[in-house]
């Protein structure tokens, strides 16, 4: 299965007269860098060279007012998901995936599900936050229904980013502790249409609106489809250090997993990988198999089971899913 393009491995010199910067935008093929003195310039990739994605480091080249990207340096990790058709990157070089979910419109555990695993697979932590905490029925639901998610260790927060009752304002004790778990790391926002994503970005970069004004400006060409995704500083370091980032993406329908091998879906699921040791067969794939720890778990009457029925679903709809594809 056909993995993104991967840099190659850094230590060669850096090609001569280029200049290290840090990609801060996308838009198709063409992004936006920051150089370290914080001077932000469009650059272009050179020929079919692999493409950079926002988080990446990358060395590039002056020519007149804009820029061509010569080298992208190794990545740490690159948050991506594969459809059938195509693999779709986030970002790189994350610290933490930020799932906002909210209390309304419902959400998929589907697509939770999946975001957590592709999160895992490239060693991202992730964090849940559940959003509109001001819509006190469906907020209860929502939160009943992502106790699996509590017990199997992630971390989770509340939220009201912009509560319906204009005389409520965010709850600044909330903001604090959201604050604090962003702060000197680079999180890659994630979420459903309407969780409220906007919402968070222009809470926490009240200058949002006018760098993306500015983006767009730069770029009124008129060649440029309009920005992807977007690396925002955080203003929460005071001194104006450059540490904590907040990167938003676009809203996706499918979140394709065809780049994970079914065999290691347990792995990616701390709730399977807990029971997956106890399994008689090294090579079990927890859905038949006799002497299975998962299906016993699954199957266990005398205590609430640590696994879910609705968790041990969508495993074996993904297994069926990703065997199909492979070849
Ligand atoms: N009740 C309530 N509504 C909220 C809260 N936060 C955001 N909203 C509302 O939810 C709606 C969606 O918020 P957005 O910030 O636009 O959500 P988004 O995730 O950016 O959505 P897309 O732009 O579709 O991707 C807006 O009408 C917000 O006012 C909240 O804490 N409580
Ligand atoms: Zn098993």
């Amino acid at each position: 299965m056909s993995k993104p393009a991967r840099p190659p491995r850094s230590g060669a010199a850096p090609v001569s007269g280029t200049r290290a910067g840090l990609v801060v935008a996308g838009f198709g093929r063409h992004v936006l860098v920051e150089t370290d003195a914080g001077e932000r310039v469009i650059c272009h990739p050179r020929g079919k060279k692999s493409q950079a994605v926002v988080g990446d480091r990358i060395r590039w080249l002056p020519s007149e007012d804009e820029g061509t990207i010569e080298k992208i340096e190794a990545r740490s990790n690159l948050f991506y998901r594969q459809d059938e058709m195509r693999t779709k990157s986030f970002a790189a070089n994350l610290d933490q995936v930020l799932i906002l979910i909210a209390a309304e419109p419902e959400f998929s555990e589907s697509q939770l599900t999946r975001a957590l695993i592709a999160a895992e697979a490239e060693r991202i932590t992730p964090i849940i936050a559940l959003n509109k905490s001001d819509l006190a029925e469906p907020f209860a639901r929502a939160w009943a229904r992502l106790a699996p998610y509590r017990a199997m260790g992630y971390q989770m927060l509340s939220l009201a980013i912009k509560p319906r009752a204009s005389a409520t304002p965010p709850d600044d004790a909330q903001t604090a502790e959201l604050l604090a778990l962003l702060r000197g790391k680079k999180t890659l926002v994630l979420g459903p249409s309407g969780a409220g994503k906007s919402s968070l970005t222009n809470l926490l970069v009240p200058q949002a609106r006018v760098l993306t004004a500015e983006i767009s400006q730069a770029l009124n060409s008129g060649k440029h489809t309009t920005t992807s995704t977007t690396l925002y500083w955080v203003d929460a370091d005071g001194d104006g250090a450059r540490n904590t980032a907040l990167i938003d993406s676009p809203g996706f329908q499918e979140f394709g997993l065809h780049h994970i091998d079914p065999m290691q879906l347990a792995n990616y699921m701390p709730d399977f990988k807990a029971h997956a040791q106890d399994c008689r067969f090294y090579n079990c794939t927890h859905l038949h198999e006799p002497g299975c720890g998962v299906i016993s778990e699954v199957n266990s009457t005398s205590s609430p089971s640590a696994i879910s029925a609705n968790r041990y679903r969508l495993y074996s709809e993904l297994f069926a899913e990703l065997s199909q594809t492979r070849y």
